[in-house]
C-alpha cells in the first residue's frame, strides 16, 4: 500500500486556510496556489537521491553532494493542475511537464479524457501527477491509468485538498502510488464537491464563473 501523506507544515496549512475562503479572489488565489504547490514540492523531494562530489571552497576541498540526477515529470491534470505547475517548477526547474487533459462529467461525476501529450521518457522518470482536488478519485485514477499504459513506473500523487473516497479509490486502484495532500477534509456533498473543500478549482483560478 502506498502512503498518504498530509504536509502539515504550518505554512502550508496557513495559505491552505486562505485559498478555501470564499472571498479570496482570482489573482490572490492564484499567487496561494502557486505557493503552496511550491512549499509541497519543497517537501515531496525530502527524498530525493544525492550523490557525492568535491568542489574547491575558496579556502580547500570540501567533500559534498548534489543531486543523484534522477530525472522528474510533472504531470498536471488539465485545468486546475496548471496552477500548481510554476511553483512547483520553481524549485525543480529541470523537470519536463507532461499535460493529461480530463474533465468530471457533472451528471455522471465520470471523468473524460480530451487531452494527452507525455515526455516520451515518462518510463524513465518520477513522475508526480498533480492535481488541486482529489474528490471521487475518477479523474486521478485514469490519469494515472493513462500513465501506466504508456509506460510510467514511478507514480506519485499531489493535491491539495482530498476526499476520503479519493484517497480510498486511489490506494485500491494504484497501490504503488503514494499520496501527498494539503488536507484530508470530511467527505463529499450530493454534486461531488469535497466539503468543507475550496470549491471548483479551475473555475476559480481561472475565472470562469
Ligand atoms: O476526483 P474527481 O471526482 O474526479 O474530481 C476532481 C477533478 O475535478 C476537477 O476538475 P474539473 O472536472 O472541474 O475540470 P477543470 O479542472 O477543467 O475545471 C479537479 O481539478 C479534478 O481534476
Ligand atoms: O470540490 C471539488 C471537487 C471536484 N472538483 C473541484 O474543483 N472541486
Ligand atoms: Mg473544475
Amino acid at each position: 500500500m502506498g502512503k498518504v501523506v498530509v504536509l502539515d507544515h504550518p505554512l502550508i496549512q496557513h495559505k491552505l486556510t486562505y485559498i478555501r475562503d470564499k472571498n479570496t479572489g482570482t489573482k490572490e488565489l492564484r499567487e496561494l496556489v502557486d505557493e503552496v504547490a511550491m512549499l509541497m514540492a519543497f517537501e515531496i523531494t525530502r527524498d530525493l537521491p544525492l550523490t557525492d562530489i568535491t568542489v574547491e571552497t575558496p579556502i580547500q576541498q570540501a567533500k559534498t553532494k548534489v543531486l543523484a540526477g534522477k530525472k522528474i515529470g510533472l504531470i498536471p491534470i488539465l485545468r486546475a493542475g496548471l496552477g500548481m505547475v510554476d511553483g512547483m517548477l520553481n524549485l525543480i526547474p529541470a523537470a519536463k511537464v507532461g499535460h493529461v487533459g480530463l474533465y468530471r462529467d457533472p451528471e455522471t461525476l465520470k471523468p473524460v479524457e480530451y487531452y494527452i501529450k507525455l515526455p516520451s521518457d515518462i518510463s524513465e522518470r518520477e513522475l508526480i501527477v498533480i492535481d488541486p482536488m482529489l474528490a471521487t478519485g475518477g479523474s486521478a485514477n485514469d490519469a494515472i491509468e493513462s500513465l501506466k499504459k504508456r509506460g510510467a513506473k514511478k507514480i506519485r500523487l499531489m493535491c491539495l485538498v482530498a476526499a476520503p473516497e479519493g484517497v480510498e479509490l486511489i490506494e485500491k486502484n494504484h497501490p504503488d502510488v503514494d499520496i501527498y495532500l494539503g488536507a484530508l477534509d470530511e467527505g463529499l456533498n450530493d454534486h461531488g464537491y469535497i466539503v468543507p473543500g475550496i470549491g471548483d478549482a479551475g473555475d476559480r483560478l481561472f475565472g470562469t464563473k
